[in-house]
């Protein structure tokens, strides 16, 4: 398995939650993560079928027009009841749908770049669950599809993965997307309510993030 070297490492997302915990993961290890939005990569299309898939073909997509070794991170939430919905769709379920598009002028003509919000899509979830039914179930779980490419096309993946249960209403303010209505096993806080390290200590991201220290840089 070839090894990570200490340099510079290329965050091939643009979800500024995600680059935010992936430095904190890579910050012990010498490594230092520029993200794709700050050299202008573009967003490739998530066409792929799996966590894996779409993590790929986002690495390889920033390794190729940097010239520098490349990480990628595709995630999601799978609640059971929903057949593992909205999984490799979790940032698409954030998209408000055309009829409610057109409330900001200036947002809808991209004049200002809006932080994508995820009280809709947790809305969808929940909306989604009741229409199941009073029996439907709660559990949950993340998905973190990790992968790193390097310019000459090698590619290596993890996956990792925390399990837990869906509150509603949702609580917290302090992680991103559909943390605030994620609370993992054993827990009474969700996500969005804890300290980011104690996140770090037990998320999908982490457990991945441990497969590939142990792989790549351990
Ligand atoms: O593809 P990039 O540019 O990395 O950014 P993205 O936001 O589009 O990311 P994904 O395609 O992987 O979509 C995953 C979505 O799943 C959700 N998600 C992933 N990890 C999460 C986490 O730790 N906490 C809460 N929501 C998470 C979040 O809403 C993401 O937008
Ligand atoms: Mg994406």
């Amino acid at each position: 398995m070839r090894k990570l070297e200490p340099g510079r490492l290329i965050i091939a997302s643009h979800n500024q939650g995600k680059i935010r915990e992936i430095a904190a993961l890579l910050g012990p290890y010498g490594i230092e993560p520029v993200s794709a939005a700050e050299l202008d990569l573009p967003e490739p299309e998530e066409t792929g079928n799996t966590f894996i898939d779409n993590a790929e073909l986002k690495a390889r997509a920033s390794a190729d027009l940097s010239g520098l070794p490349a990480l990628a991170d595709d995630s999601g939430l799978c609640v059971d009841a929903l057949d593992g919905q909205p999984g490799i769709y979790s940032a698409r379920w954030a998209e408000l749908p055309w009829s409610e598009r057109a409330v900001d002028p200036a947002a809808d003509a991209g004049e200002v770049k809006v932080e994508r919000d995820f009280s809709y899509a947790m809305q969808r979830v929940h909306d989604e669950l009741l229409a199941k039914g009073p029996e439907a179930g709660r559990d949950a779980h993340f998905v973190c599809a990790l992968s790193v490419c390097w310019p000459d096309g090698h590619i290596e993946s993890f996956e990792g993965r925390v399990d837990g249960t869906l509150v509603w209403p949702p609580r917290g303010d302090r992680g991103f997307g559909y943390d605030p209505m994620f609370q993992p096993i054993g827990r009474k806080e969700t996500f969005g309510e804890m300290d980011p390290g104690e996140k770090h200590g037990m998320s999908h991201r982490a457990d991945a993030f441990r497969k590939l220290v142990e792989a790549l840089i351990g």
